[in-house]
């Protein structure tokens, strides 16, 4: 049974300084449990997506509703990799615990406390926990990103393009520790990528974004030629 958890209907957004929306009439249904990627060349309006679904731009029209109802989903988000100043002070276990105590340091409960050393664990941190986050690698950083997400508990976690600038190694990582959290606990997970060999690796399902149409199915189905032979039927 499909137990929806974000419903986008004729969806139509963009930016009041652009004379033509960037997003034209989307319509997607999201369930809990799900892990989706979001597949498309540059410019074609994912991050727009993504704002919209995080309510950071309102939609020209149509609606984004999230379910049981608009209040109650929470959303953890991993952003792109940029890198941190080598001298940024905070701990990687005080950079995780930044979501816990609303960026007021240190004063953390006994629970918070125990809280933050169970992320640290299940994110393959905890020998780290006192390195500075400047001086943690890109992968470590990325999994601090990840860590301060899910420290929250969200119903839904958005990897915007979070494994781009990482090696390999470190992308799959990343991805392993993300889907098992899908697998044991059925967090929703969108995954906004240009890889589309990570993409049909690591998720159930793509949702493409072309310029003149969107393109939903199973991951396993996704093929790099056919995948390029689609956009190109749109440009
Ligand atoms: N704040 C803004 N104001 C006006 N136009 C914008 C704004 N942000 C993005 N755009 C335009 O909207 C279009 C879609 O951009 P968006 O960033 O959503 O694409 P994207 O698919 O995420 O691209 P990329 O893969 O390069 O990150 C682009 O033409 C971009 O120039």
């Amino acid at each position: 049974m499909t137990d929806p958890i974000l419903q986008i209907k004729d969806l139509t957004a963009g930016y009041a300084d652009s004379s033509t929306p960037v997003i034209k009439h989307l319509n997607y249904t999201l369930n809990r449990g799900d892990f989706l990627s979001i597949v498309g060349e540059n410019g074609v309006g994912k991050t727009t997506l993504m704002k919209t679904i995080l309510r950071q731009l309102k939609p020209e029209s149509g609606s984004i509703s999230y379910y049981p109802d608009d209040h109650a989903v929470h959303i953890g988000y991993v952003p792109q990799f940029r890198n941190i100043d080598g001298e940024y002070p905070l701990s990687i276990r005080d950079f995780v615990a930044l979501n816990l105590t609303g960026f007021k340091l240190p004063w953390l409960s006994q629970s918070e406390r125990q809280k933050v050393t169970e992320m640290l664990e299940r994110t393959g941190l905890k020998h780290l926990a006192n390195r500075p986050m400047g001086q943690a690698s890109g992968g470590e950083k990325q999994k601090a990103y990840l860590a301060q997400a899910l420290i929250e508990e969200p119903d839904l976690l958005i990897l915007d393009e979070s494994t781009a600038s990482l090696d390999p190694i470190s992308k799959n990582d990343l991805l392993d520790l993300v889907l098992e959290i899908n697998q044991k606990f059925g967090l929703t997970v969108i995954f906004v990528t240009h890889d589309i060999a990570l993409a049909k690796k690591y998720t159930q399902k793509f949702l493409m974004l072309t310029p003149g149409k969107f393109i939903q199915g199973d991951s396993a189905d996704l093929s790099t030629e056919e995948i390029w032979g689609m956009m190109e039927a749109h440009v």
